[in-house]
């Protein structure tokens, strides 16, 4: 069974100036972790909120928990966990006094459904009289997926959770949404992170409001149609130019201290390709090899897809990073 599914929806802002989320459809299982991936103004944001019945859709239907986002509005409420992007607690109280507000709004208590948020409440346990402002980023993001948590819910959306999270509470924080699959709970979440795509069962590739893939990382990464190489030399901007100026080269991109490169026509010889181009040019220190793609290639290449080449790919891999 769907837990959510989303059908042709559209939204749109300032009188349709804005378009936020252009017909978008997916279906997410019972019990799946399922992501959202896509950079800044993708649009995740606008499906989060109308998932959670704050927001409603110019066009297209939507369900969570077998429930209409319009009609069922109240038992939407009463079945989800919802953790915005901005933190979203009540600054002046203190972590314990968020999670009794938060259970006392849904007619529960702490103690009720103590071992969905054991785990995680054991680590802001100490802090338990400060208050929710003075938290450090990591403490107040578990925080507030305990309170997202603690009446239950059959399905969690849970919208950026680890923006502006340092490393180690990001790896810790996917640790804990893995335990919770494995309760049952049906999990939305959304993410700019690439990395942290290959950690959903299945992801959804969604850029400037339009789905552009879902599917399995695995299937993501293991379709990737063509040769992909990686370079550097001396002076990788001037490099950067050269390639993308070039006929032969297809695509390139910064990433890291690396360009991301796939040639014309996929040719066999595309590292010697390469290298004879960067030659050519004059760099030195040139070093270009094979490469496996990632989620963030995969992305990239959906996007040139729907774009005339080399146009807004750096600006989007800079937004990613
Ligand atoms: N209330 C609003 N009024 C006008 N435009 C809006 C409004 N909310 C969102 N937008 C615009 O709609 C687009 C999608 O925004 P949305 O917040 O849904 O995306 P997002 O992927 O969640 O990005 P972010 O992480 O930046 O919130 C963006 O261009 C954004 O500027």
């Amino acid at each position: 069974m769907n837990d959510i599914i989303v059908h042709n929806i559209t939204k749109t802002y300032e009188k349709g100036a804005v378009m936020a989320v252009d017909d978008v459809s997916f279906n997410v299982n019972e019990g799946e972790l399922f992501g959202l991936i896509g950079p800044d103004g993708a649009g995740k944001t606008s499906i989060f909120r109308i998932l959670t019945t704050l927001l409603l859709a110019d066009t297209g239907t939507a369900s969570v928990a077998g429930f209409d986002v319009i009609k069922d509005y109240k038992q939407i409420r009463s079945s989800i966990g919802y953790m915005p992007g901005r933190f979203s607690l009540y600054q002046d109280l203190t972590v314990q006094e968020n999670l009794d507000f938060f259970a006392n709004l849904f007619g529960t208590n702490q103690q009720q459904n103590y071992h969905l948020i054991k785990d995680i409440y054991e680590q802001i346990k100490p802090f338990s009289n400060r208050r929710a402002g003075k938290l450090s980023g990591g403490m107040k993001q578990k925080l507030a997926l305990c309170c997202a948590l603690v009446h239950k819910p059959r399905v969690l959306f849970l919208d950026e959770p680890t923006t502006g999270v340092d490393v180690v509470s990001r790896r810790e924080f996917w640790e804990m949404l893995k335990k919770l699959k494995q309760q049952g709970i049906t999990i939305l979440v959304s993410t700019p992170y690439m990395d942290e795509a290959t950690l959903c069962e299945r992801i959804a590739l969604i850029q400037k409001g339009k789905i552009m893939r879902v599917d399995t990382p695995r299937n993501i990464l293991d379709t990737y149609p063509v040769k992909l190489y990686a370079a550097k030399a001396a002076n990788i901007y001037s490099l950067l130019k050269d390639l993308r100026n070039h006929p032969d080269i297809e695509s390139c991109y910064a990433f890291g201290e690396w360009l991301h490169i796939t040639v014309t026509g996929n040719k066999d010889n595309g590292k010697q390709l390469i290298e004879r181009i960067a030659i050519q040019k004059g760099h030195v220190s040139i070093v270009v090899k094979t490469m496996k793609p990632g989620i963030e290639d995969s992305f990239i290449r959906s996007m040139q897809n729907r774009q005339p080449p080399h146009t807004e790919v750096k600006e989007m891999h800079d937004e990613v990073l």
